[in-house]
């Protein structure tokens, strides 16, 4: 890794509005509340992004003031590997990851995969998130993209069969995968689980609450179950083998590329499918997690398809595939 000495850091909040709202089992957003980063030398400026998440004791103001508080390790010429234990993971450590890459990358005159040594990416199908809403608001809004391949399907609490069941009869060809984002109980898994596997479910995302999650390595799992809260990088891997059959890579979680192509790699060895996952955010987010997509099963990376606008340079979206980054984006 190269070492990028005297590099300048600039660093702010911007925010980009939702088209309409995305409402989970927590509530719901109407924009994306990013902190973007530059970090330049010698002419040139390597560019990342990332998300805070409150769920995650994390804010806008707080992430901005972590990255603020690298400016003098910057200067002083601070390698990436450096970064990964100078900074927890989390959103913060993310961004500064992302723009470093993208600097080392434009530097060797590389892309990043090359510079990176992992395998090109190609265009992926991605999934496409329908909100929690009422079992006819999600009819409705499934019956709307009941053309894409692979649907991720916001549920809460209650009414799980309800909901999940009038979304398959709306989207009858769609793969489906769901999102209960930590709203189940111990009390209502195994129905819930069976009720999604019924109507041919391939996959329940983060279904009990994180730390709370140990009834799931007691039950026989009809389908595929999948950490995302539960999981952030390569040291929350082991413990998670009984319960979980995927983990949900996201580079807010991890701290960045860096880690999550180690975390990749470190999944992979333990048996785990893989999904790349994304927070609501612009394709300045979504362009590094394309260099994980070529080891994962499911892709969720649209963020950008929720978005009102999106960065100049954006990820290029036909319906359901997405393609990797430009030069002139990231990487
Ligand atoms: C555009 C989709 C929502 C992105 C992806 N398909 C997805 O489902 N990601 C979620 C992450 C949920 O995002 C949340 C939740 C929340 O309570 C608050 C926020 C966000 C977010 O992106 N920004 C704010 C902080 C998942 O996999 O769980
Ligand atoms: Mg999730």
């Amino acid at each position: 890794m190269t070492s990028m000495k005297f590099a300048s850091l600039a660093a702010r909040i911007e925010r980009f509005p939702i088209a309409g709202s995305f409402t989970i089992s927590r509530g719901a957003k109407t924009e994306a509340v990013t902190v973007m980063v530059e970090v330049s030398r010698a002419g040139l400026t390597g560019r990342g992004e990332c998300v805070p998440y409150p769920r995650y004791g994390e804010t806008p103001e707080a992430t901005l003031a972590a990255i603020q508080a690298m400016q003098q390790a910057f200067a002083d010429g601070i390698s990436r590997q450096a970064l990964q234990a100078a900074m927890a993971p989390g959103a913060a450590r993310n961004a500064l990851d992302c723009a470093l890459i993208d600097l080392e990358a434009k530097a060797a005159g590389l892309r990043a995969w090359n510079l990176l040594e992992r395998p090109v990416p190609g265009e992926r199908t991605t999934a496409y998130t329908i909100s929690l809403g009422t079992p006819e608001a999600m009819a409705a809004a499934t019956a709307k993209a009941a053309h894409r391949p692979l649907l991720k399907i916001k549920l809460g609490g209650d009414g799980v069969p309800e909901r999940i069941a009038a979304v398959r009869k709306a989207a009858p060809e769609s793969e489906l995968i769901v999102d209960a984002n930590e709203a189940w109980t111990e009390a209502n898994l195994e129905a819930n689980l069976a009720a999604c596997a019924a109507v041919g479910v391939t996959l329940v995302e983060q279904p009990l609450p994180a730390g709370r999650d140990e009834a799931l390595a007691r039950i026989r799992r009809p389908l595929a179950v999948c950490a995302d809260e539960s999981v952030h990088d390569r040291s929350s891997l082991a413990p998670l083998r009984d319960r979980y059959d995927a983990v949900n890579i996201k580079l807010d979680k991890t701290g960045g590329l860096t880690e999550a192509l180690a975390m990749a790699d470190a999944a992979q060895a333990l048996g785990f499918e893989i999904m790349i996952g994304c927070m609501v955010a612009t394709s300045l987010s979504m362009a590094p997690a394309m260099l994980v997509t070529p080891q994962a099963r499911f892709v969720d990376l649209d963020g950008p398809l929720l978005l009102a606008r999106d960065r100049d340079h954006g990820l290029r979206y036909d319906d359901s595939l997405v393609y990797p980054p430009d030069a002139s984006l990231w990487g």
